[in-house]
């Protein structure tokens, strides 16, 4: 039975999302991407060297056949910001997916809840298949989704705080009120964590920093890639309730006296 994971008109293999912004190097980054088997990378639209052709490029080493490619609209802490980025993106022919980020704070790098909401709202009403990167809060989720957001990508914790799900039950209260794709997007530390936001029933898991920043970055998204997949496996799977006493592993009815 084929589990794939559905965004707009688009269908993965692959639940692990991959961003591309904190690599070393773009040798090392492609051969992170290979080895986490990603479809979807992200890319911030503004690090692009528009103004410098010579400069290195991430979007010459990347196969355009291989992955699809999310732009996302990083650095931009207005609407009006957030939907020029996308727009550009957009005129690039790159694809007509848009990861929506509006930062409502230097500093934690939160997302503005009404500046998402507004932006997602435009860019959908524009024709853009929007996936918005908001916070964990559970109404603002189901707003975006309402507003027509693709998917919708909650965070586990600050972007690049490797703090892993600080929240998982506001993360369980979106994902069970979800009719589009969840995935869970920054603040993600290292596997346990992606595995535990997929056991939760997120649709997929949107991570850069766990695997650019590792020691041995290529490893750690092999990791995340087994991660991600035993995590989904053991959600189908439906794990036992907690309970708060020992059940003996052996029944006792019939045993020899
Ligand atoms: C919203 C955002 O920018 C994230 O997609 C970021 O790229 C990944 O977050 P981490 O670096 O914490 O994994």
């Amino acid at each position: 039975m084929s589990d794939t994971l559905k965004i707009g008109p688009y269908e993965f293999q692959s639940r692990l999302l991959l961003g591309t912004g904190k690599f070393s190097d773009l040798k090392i980054q492609d051969q992170a991407v290979q080895a986490s088997e990603a479809q979807v990378l992200t890319f911030a639209i503004r690090r692009l060297p528009i103004d410098n052709p010579d400069a290195p490029n991430f979007l010459e080493t990347v196969d355009l056949k291989k992955f699809t490619l999310l732009p996302n609209t990083a650095g931009a802490y207005t609407v009006e910001e957030a939907v020029r980025i996308a727009r550009l993106a957009k005129a690039s022919g790159l694809c007509d997916m848009i990861k929506v980020e509006v930062i409502g704070d230097p500093k934690t790098l939160l997302p503005d809840p009404v500046g998402t909401l507004e932006a997602t709202k435009i860019l959908v009403e524009e024709g853009f298949i929007v996936l918005p990167y908001t916070s964990d809060d559970p109404i603002l989720a189901r707003k975006l989704q309402e507003a027509g957001a693709a998917a919708v990508m909650p965070g586990a914790s600050p972007i690049g705080s490797g703090q892993g799900i600080v929240n998982p039950n506001n993360l369980r209260f979106i994902i069970e009120e979800a009719k589009v794709p969840i995935i869970v997007d920054a603040g993600i530390g290292g596997p346990a964590d992606a595995a535990l936001a997929m056991e939760l029933g997120a649709d997929g898991v949107l991570l850069n920093t766990a695997v650019a920043g590792a020691q041995d970055p290529v490893l750690m998204a092999e990791a995340f890639k087994l991660a991600v997949i035993a995590g989904r496996k053991g959600f189908l799977a439906g794990r036992i309730p907690k309970k708060r006493y020992a059940s003996a592993s052996s029944p006792v009815e019939g045993m020899i006296e």
